[in-house]
């Protein structure tokens, strides 16, 4: 907690304190509204996986000796290491391992969302900051984490940087969330533009980040294993905080340091099954047949080592104790949430009745209906590590609030032109659902933020909701219905209510995907 508080001046100003509960039918005690401890739980998860912490953690550095220490392999440093980054946590990586390693530290380069040194400037992050003479070269770019032609001359710098190294080198490589548009290097003849219009189409369209990244893989110069291919003879270091579900070192950004054999039908299947094989360009067309005949076999990554670092797990793990601590009983349900967000929207209408009668109604249960459909979704979203029937149990053994947490990355399908991201459309679907029947005496709040602290193209992070939603929209003139057909949950969250339910956190400088966080408060 006092590395949240450190970097989350706003939780310093107004410390969490735990709910005091006086039994059934007493309204809890507090002078903290729900929403506000909502929000802090958010920030204490954003602020369980901030760079700092995370990269001394991972590494081991003796200065005496010069050796450094990464999991069971040590590394000899003799001003002979190299540093190159990309992806939305990497600056605060990169200030860490200049702190920590500086003094061997010959040359680096790193691509990081346009913006970032200014937010980290004005939000008092120093820590987050390289020192005024660094030498590790920022390139800012890829703004609403579209590549282009910044992240572009970035990706060519750190190939260059690469290709340059010795087996006397170590390369440390930072890698995190967004590093996928920070590092786009397309294989000629792909130009920049249609590697950007692909990959636009491919999400719109709902494709998954695995699908996603596997097509980047085939086009790219530097994913799949070609950054580590070009540092070769070089020792390399990848440090990788994950934003994928299941920590895959392989698609966190694409793998640029992972071997990867590219499959033209793997490729040619997702191209199919979104609609876009028939209109391919010509270019696209030439680097995938050539993909065949030039796979990059797992051989070429044997001077790897590739360390996971954090993930949305640990920041979960923090936020049940910071619940735990302000009085909630609270349950990790899963940290590996996907799907289409109208499934899982419904997921968590039909898991906050299940528990809200639990919890209102002991021994009662739930309509048995309303049970079984939640366990069929749960069947249908397949998330690997759910407890949903651990998370039952307790709500049912709870005596006071209770607190559900999940992480992950559900999927938006893009119909309308509207304005949003997946956690305020998530947000928005669920509040709209847990307002077509009353719950019971129960209050209860749903919250879904971005990690990163930016939601889609917006400057929000996330939002949250109560059932009393959707009747208060209508009276406010606002049709949640027509905003949801148009993906135009940012600009309903602006006009609803003044704004008062979207999540602002600025750029977290940090990136471990998406949490939710569904809480129930007995009356
Ligand atoms: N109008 C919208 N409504 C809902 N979701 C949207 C809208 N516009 C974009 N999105 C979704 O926002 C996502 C992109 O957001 P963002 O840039 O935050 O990506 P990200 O997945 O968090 O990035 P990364 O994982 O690379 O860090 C896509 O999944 C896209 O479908
Ligand atoms: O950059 C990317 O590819 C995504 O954020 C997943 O890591």
């Amino acid at each position: 907690m006092a590395a949240a508080l450190q970097f989350l001046p706003s939780l310093a100003r107004a410390p969490l304190r735990p709910f005091l509960w006086r039994g059934p039918g007493a309204r809890l005690a507090s002078g903290m509204a729900l929403a506000e401890q909502a929000r802090q739980l958010f920030e204490s998860t954003v602020g369980a996986v901030q760079p700092g912490p995370m990269m001394h953690r991972a590494l081991s550095f003796d200065p005496s000796n010069g050796q450094l220490k990464v999991r069971d392999r040590s590394f000899q440093l003799r001003q002979n290491l190299y540093l190159v980054g990309f992806g939305k946590a990497v600056l605060g990586m990169a200030a860490a391992a200049e702190e920590l390693l500086g003094q061997h530290l010959v040359q680096g380069v790193i691509s990081v969302p346009k913006g970032i040194r200014a937010a980290m400037e004005c939000t008092g992050k120093q820590e987050m900051l390289l020192k005024p003479h660094s030498r590790v070269q920022v390139f800012e770019g890829a703004e609403d984490n579209l590549p282009d032609h910044d992240a572009l001359r970035a990706a060519l710098a750190i190939r260059q940087l690469a290709e340059g190294l010795t087996a006397d080198d170590l390369l440390l490589v930072l890698i995190s969330g967004g590093g996928s548009a920070l590092l786009p290097a397309p294989i000629p003849p792909v130009t920049l533009e249609e590697k950007q219009t692909l990959t636009k189409l491919l999400a719109a369209r709902g494709a998954t980040i695995q699908e996603l990244n596997t097509i980047r893989k085939a086009l790219s110069q530097l994913k799949g294993g070609g950054l580590a291919q070009a540092a070769y003879p070089a020792q390399v270091v990848s440090l990788i905080l994950s934003d994928v579900v299941g920590d895959p070192v392989e698609v966190i950004a694409s793998g640029p340091t992972v071997a990867s054999i590219h499959n033209v039908q793997d490729c040619l299947h997702i191209l199919n099954r979104y609609g876009l094989r028939a209109a391919l360009p010509r270019s696209v067309k030439t680097v995938l047949a050539r993909a065949d005949s030039d796979p990059r076999g797992p051989h070429t990554c044997g001077h790897v080592l590739n360390v996971i670092i954090g993930s949305n797990a640990l920041a979960l793990a923090e936020a049940q104790r910071q619940a735990e601590a302000l009085g909630y009983r609270a349950v990790v349900l899963s940290a590996a949430m996907q799907g289409d967000v109208k499934t899982v929207a419904h997921f968590y209408e039909l898991l906050a009745r299940v528990a809200a009668a639990r919890l209102t109604l002991p021994g009662a249960g739930a309509s048995v209906e309303e049970d079984e459909q939640l366990h069929e979704l749960a069947a249908k979203l397949q998330l690997p590590d759910l407890q949903l029937k651990e998370a039952l149990e307790a709500v049912e053994g709870a005596k006071g609030p209770v607190c559900l947490l999940a992480g992950g990355e559900p999927t938006v399908q893009l119909q309308g032109s509207g304005k949003g991201g997946r956690n305020q459309e998530l947000a928005l679907r669920v509040g709209a659902e847990l307002g077509q029947r009353p719950l019971g005496p129960i209050d209860v709040l749903f919250l879904s933020g971005g990690t990163d602290g930016k939601d889609g193209p917006t400057d929000a992070a996330g939002a949250w909701v109560m059932p009393e939603l959707a009747s208060q929209a209508t009276a406010e003139g606002l049709d949640v219905a027509t905003f949801l057909a148009h993906n135009d949950s940012h600009t309903f969250f602006r006009r609803f209510q003044g704004g008062a339910h979207l999540l602002y956190t600025g750029m977290t400088g940090t990136n471990v995907m998406d949490a939710h966080l569904l809480f129930l408060r007995p009356w």
